[in-house]
């Protein structure tokens, strides 16, 4: 059962269809990735399902209940999280005060989204420790951002999306910036989110990374789900060789 849905989602800017009807799910426990050429749309729809980006038609789903009409701070707040492309960082900040920064927005967000102080919640310092952990970043936790690789504070920005205890999780374009060994570091820690139960999708063009994560990849080409399947069936398909993946004799 998909935590995340997409139904008939379209987006036109003008007379450009940039998201044509695009239906798919993002199930928790697992990894699915989403491709396709530059201007498919993928950022596109990530902008939709988290309220940055109005659709023409259809609807977003979030555990089942319609949250289209939402405003992004609502849909953090119900557990949708997201990373961005280019990077958003705090540059003179610490690796650990960038993390623990984006709890005091999340909580201070959550409180007035309730209208109350929030419950029982654990220490945000010692919420902090955990995510620096978890991500594998506490060795750096005191350098400031401005001075780390871009691979590294890569991840960062994904521990910073984890201090709003997320979900479902968009990370765009995560390994761009990556060295061969971080981006094979990242692969893992994704999969061990996925394995907490977190519903991550991810837009990447790194296909063997996507191939080696993914349990569904869904193809987009020019706004439309070219096709939707598990890594083995999307590399054979002819119609995404052709359209993004190609051959090694032949790579796009
Ligand atoms: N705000 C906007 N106004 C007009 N056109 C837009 C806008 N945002 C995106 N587009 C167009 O919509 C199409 C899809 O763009 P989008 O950035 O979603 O593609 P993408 O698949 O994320 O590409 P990339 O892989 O290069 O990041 C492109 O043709 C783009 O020029």
């Amino acid at each position: 059962m998909a935590l995340l849905e997409t139904r008939g989602v379209t987006v036109r800017f003008g007379g450009r269809t940039a998201v044509d009807d695009v239906a798919l799910g993002v199930e928790p426990g697992t990894v699915t990735g989403l491709i396709g050429p530059n201007g498919a749309g993928k950022t596109t729809l990530f902008n939709t399902v988290t309220g940055l980006q109005r659709p023409t038609a259809g609807r977003i789903l979030l555990d089942g209940t319609d949250i289209t009409r939402l405003p992004p701070a609502r849909r953090a707040h119900q557990g949708l999280g997201r990373t961005f492309q280019r990077l958003e960082l705090f540059m003179s900040l610490s690796v650990r005060e960038n993390i623990r920064v984006a709890g005091e927005i999340h909580r201070s967000g959550a409180r007035r989204n309730r209208g109350t102080g929030g419950g029982a919640r654990p220490d945000l310092g010692r919420e902090t420790d955990r995510v620096l952990e978890l991500t594998g970043l506490a060795d750096i936790a005191d350098q400031d951002v401005s001075g780390i690789p871009t691979g590294r504070a890569r991840v960062v920005e994904l521990a910073r999306s984890l201090m709003a205890s997320p979900r479902v999780l968009l990370l765009d374009e995560p390994a761009s910036g990556q060295t061969e060994q971080e981006t094979a570091e990242f692969g893992e820690l994704l999969l061990r989110l996925a394995a907490d139960g977190l519903a991550i999708c991810l837009v990447e063009h790194d296909i063997p990374l996507v191939m080696k994560l993914c349990s569904t990849v869904h193809v987009l080409d020019r706004g439309r789900l070219l096709a939707s399947g598990p890594p083995e069936q999307i590399r054979a398909d002819p119609a995404v060789v052709a359209a993004y993946i190609g051959t090694e004799e032949h790579p796009r």
